[in-house]
């Protein structure tokens, strides 16, 4: 029934670039798919009759082209159509004169609560917030079905670990959440979606964020070597280092690519949920990494086109402030797809079953919905809609893993 209505949507594609006129590369991407579909056709009725084991991959694989030929169809008409030229790059100004004073507030004029408990709440708050709480949940999830997915290679998942690794995961996001707050102060003091930040009021000095990082650090690596292993916590100590050294102090400040690259950190603690309960790198836990990966442009972009003159105050060259909002949009929906197409790659590589099927083709179309909805109306808000929208799908097929190999299978 699945590949029928596929079937029929690829040729409904075909009829529709008939009718409207469409560019010479469309129509070839529409003519590729329609060409692959009956190639299909026959290698799915191969593998129905008991056909050779090597029709399966290739069946997925070409199902993946056939998709991908689709999307970049797509992509290329809603860009003919509704696209302003890519007049919109803006210049990262790192040493703007003007900007810092305003922006960030004086911390000798801002309002000081009174009372000890009054200080105490608000210290304690603002070393929170350094740790970022708000990434938490997800990463978190991310961990949680890296060692999922390793409970499916016959591996046991006691209680114990998973709550040593979540703990060890949280203390070292919040470290290195911190020690990026330290390293930007001066810039989050130019930028209005982070002049509030802890550091720019001078709500902790940089001294004690950096001894709180490290403590942060040391007890997260405690956690991990004591309850968990010795490659876990190698891992986690790689991800702190990863976030706050390469991404934050060499990445972020110095090239458009800060977030292709710096997606390696967010993908880490798959790979970490796994060694946690396995001792060693194992495949699905890759495919999953791939997946965080490659979904983290398509999360990142459609915020920072909201926020791009902010982060061109900050003088951060951001993929939409130095390429500009139309390259960006663009790079969105082809990551949106390579995730998807990753995600797939990742039930096939796992074993994963219905539940992670549905939801993935389900929040997928949902977050391709919002997407292609930022071509048709590209404002700041729809920008902002998808932003949230990508970490709802991620979050809900890390839930649907969770569930599979946890809940239903536990
Ligand atoms: C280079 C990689 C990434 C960049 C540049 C990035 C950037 C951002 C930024 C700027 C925010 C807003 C933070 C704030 O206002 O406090 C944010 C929010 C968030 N990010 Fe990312 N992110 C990245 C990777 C990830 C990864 C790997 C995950 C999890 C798997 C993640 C999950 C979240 C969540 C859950 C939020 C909170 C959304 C909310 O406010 O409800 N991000 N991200
Ligand atoms: C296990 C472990 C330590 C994992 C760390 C991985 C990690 C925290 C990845 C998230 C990256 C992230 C949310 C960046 C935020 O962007 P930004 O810092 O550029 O945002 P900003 O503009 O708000 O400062």
């Amino acid at each position: 029934m699945a590949a029928l209505v596929a079937g029929c949507l690829v040729l409904a594609s075909g009829l529709a670039a008939r009718r409207v006129e469409v560019n010479r590369r469309v129509a070839a991407l529409i003519g590729c798919a329609l060409v692959l579909f009956p190639v299909q056709v026959l290698l799915g009725a191969t593998i129905a009759v008991g056909g050779p084991s090597v029709a399966g991959p290739v069946h997925l694989a070409l199902a993946m082209a056939i998709f991908a030929c689709l999307l970049v169809a797509l992509v290329f008409t809603l860009d003919d159509g509704t696209l302003e030229e890519e007049t919109d790059r803006l210049t990262p100004t790192p040493e703007s004169p003007t900007s810092g004073d305003d922006a960030g507030g004086d911390p000798a004029t801002a309002p000081q609560p009174t009372g000890r408990s009054a200080r105490l709440k608000r210290t304690i708050g603002a070393y929170l917030t350094l740790t970022k709480p708000r990434l938490m949940w997800l990463l978190c999830l991310v961990a949680l079905a890296g060692m999922g997915l390793a409970t499916l290679s016959g591996a046991t998942l006691e209680p114990s670990t998973a709550l040593a690794t979540l703990a060890g995961g949280v203390l070292a996001i919040g470290a290195s959440g911190t020690f990026n707050h330290v390293y930007e102060r001066d810039r989050d003091r130019r930028m209005d979606r982070t002049s509030d930040r802890p550091l720019v009021h001078d709500l902790v000095p940089a001294r004690n964020a950096v001894a709180f990082g490290v403590g942060l650090t040391a007890v997260s690596m405690a956690v991990l070597l004591t309850w968990v292993n010795a490659l876990a916590a190698v891992f986690t100590l790689a991800a702190i280092g990863y976030y706050a050294a390469l991404y934050t102090v060499v990445l972020k400040p110095n090239t458009a690519w800060n977030t292709v690259l710096g997606g390696g950190a967010g993908a880490l603690p798959a790979v970490i949920g796994w060694v946690a309960v396995t001792g060693r790198v194992g495949l699905p836990a890759v495919a999953l990494a791939a997946v965080i990966f490659l979904w983290t442009p398509a999360h990142f972009y459609s915020l920072a086109i909201a926020y791009r003159d902010d982060y061109a105050r900050g003088g951060f060259p951001m993929y939409p402030v130095a390429e500009g909002v139309a390259a960006a949009r663009r790079h969105i929906a082809f990551y949106l797809g390579a995730t998807l197409l990753a995600a797939s790659g990742l039930g096939w590589v796992a074993g994963l079953g219905w539940v992670y099927g549905i939801t993935s083709v389900a929040l997928g179309a949902v977050f391709l919905r919002s997407v292609v909805r930022q071509f048709r109306q590209p404002t700041d808000e729809v920008a902002l809609r998808s932003f949230y929208v990508s970490n709802y799908y991620l979050g809900a097929i890390l839930l649907a893993i969770v569930l599979e190999t946890l809940v239903v299978a536990g």
